[in-house]
């Protein structure tokens, strides 16, 4: 009987179908997440692992798993996972993509509709009993129609926020590691530095990789417009913080919503929580419970897949693992 254990508690529907498959299905239900000791004594003598962000699936977490056939992530992004040392040890290793890109554009263009038209800070103002007199150059806000949205990586999400902003007649551009074929409504630009120049709001959906890790700090932010605002909904160290909140601060840009930080969960002290023009979201982008419901499911899909030796319908290094695949041995 194959043991499965799953990081995060789940939908009760998630873990009836895990049950019902015959494996042996331990969920770790505790409030906190496991600690990466916690996580090392757990996968002994497991088949496949149910995954979530908060756990780093290093190499030491595989070689404490000799049985490991499967790694199925609840979530598109892997970066929490050592591919490499997956690879190496043919483990196959899964995602979700696809069923939660509208979801989560649809935060990510709540963010920058917030950001523009101040639904982030005057709600707070008209709390504190501060609502002046009406006043034609008080409380003014920035125009979403007609300015123009930089996409940073044209994916499933990036090409989801295209759509959104097409509603509101925004210009849109994109910057993406490769010129994408599709017709996105959108203008393709030749690199980065372009398009940070260019946008009034600057939208991040590219993966977090060694190559992005601090892709945006002081030198982009320079380049940025001084009423720009950035969104991040891909992964906290995408952006330096520290330049982040000077850029802030200095005023070289107007604004930023991430939905991603580091570390998460930002702590209540952290500086860039003191600042009015910055709008944080508990890494949520995703957290519809329709959508989390669909990234159960798809994971479990996975997971299942994996355990019963069968290749994972979102396995994302099938090519790579193709000659020493453990679930094939
Ligand atoms: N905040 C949240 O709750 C969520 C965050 N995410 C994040 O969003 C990311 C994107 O997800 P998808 O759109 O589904 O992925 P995707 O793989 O469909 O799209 C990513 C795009 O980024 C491009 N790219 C890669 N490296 C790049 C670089 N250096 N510069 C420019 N473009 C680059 C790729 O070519 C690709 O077109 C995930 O990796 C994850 O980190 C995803 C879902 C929810
Ligand atoms: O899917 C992801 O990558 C997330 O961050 C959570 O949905």
């Amino acid at each position: 009987m194959p043991k499965i254990l799953v990081t995060r508690r789940t939908f009760p529907e998630a873990a009836e179908v895990l049950r019902a498959s015959g494996a042996e299905v331990v969920i770790w239900e505790d409030a906190d997440a496991p600690s990466h000791e916690d996580l090392i004594a757990a996968v002994a003598d497991i088949d496949g692992l149910y995954a979530h962000i908060t756990n780093q699936v290093n190499a030491e977490v595989m070689d404490a798993a000799p049985n490991l056939k499967v790694i199925a992530e609840f979530g598109v992004g892997y970066d929490n996972i050592e591919i490499a040392a997956a690879n190496e040890r043919g483990i196959a290793v899964c995602n979700t993509p696809g069923i939660l890109s509208e979801s989560t554009a649809d935060e990510a263009f709540a963010l920058l509709a917030s950001m523009a038209r101040r639904t982030n800070d005057l709600p707070a103002m008209v709390k504190r009993g501060e609502w002046g007199d009406f006043d034609p150059l008080g409380y003014l806000a920035t125009d979403i129609h007609h300015k123009t949205l930089g996409i940073v990586g044209m994916g499933s999400i990036g090409s989801e926020m295209a759509k959104r902003a097409a509603g509101f007649n925004m210009n849109v551009l994109y910057y993406n590691r490769n010129r994408r074929d599709e017709e996105f409504g959108a203008t393709y630009v030749d690199s980065l530095e372009k398009i940070l120049e260019r946008s009034d709001y600057v939208s991040l959906h590219n993966p977090l990789t060694p190559e992005t890790t601090n892709m945006m700090s002081t030198d982009q932010f320079k380049l940025m417009k001084k009423s720009a605002i950035l969104i991040n909904t891909t992964r906290g160290p995408v952006v330096d913080q520290d330049a982040l909140y000077e850029a802030l601060v200095s005023g070289d840009i107007a604004g930023a919503a991430l939905d991603v930080t580091v570390p998460e969960p930002i702590p209540a002290d952290h500086p860039l929580l003191t600042l009015d023009n910055c709008l944080i979201m508990p890494h949520v982008a995703s957290a519809t419970g329709d959508t989390r419901m669909k990234m159960a499911m798809m994971s479990v899909e996975n997971v299942l897949a994996g355990v019963a030796g069968d290749w994972p319908p979102y396995c994302v290094n099938q090519t790579e693992i193709a000659g020493n695949a453990r679930i094939k041995s």
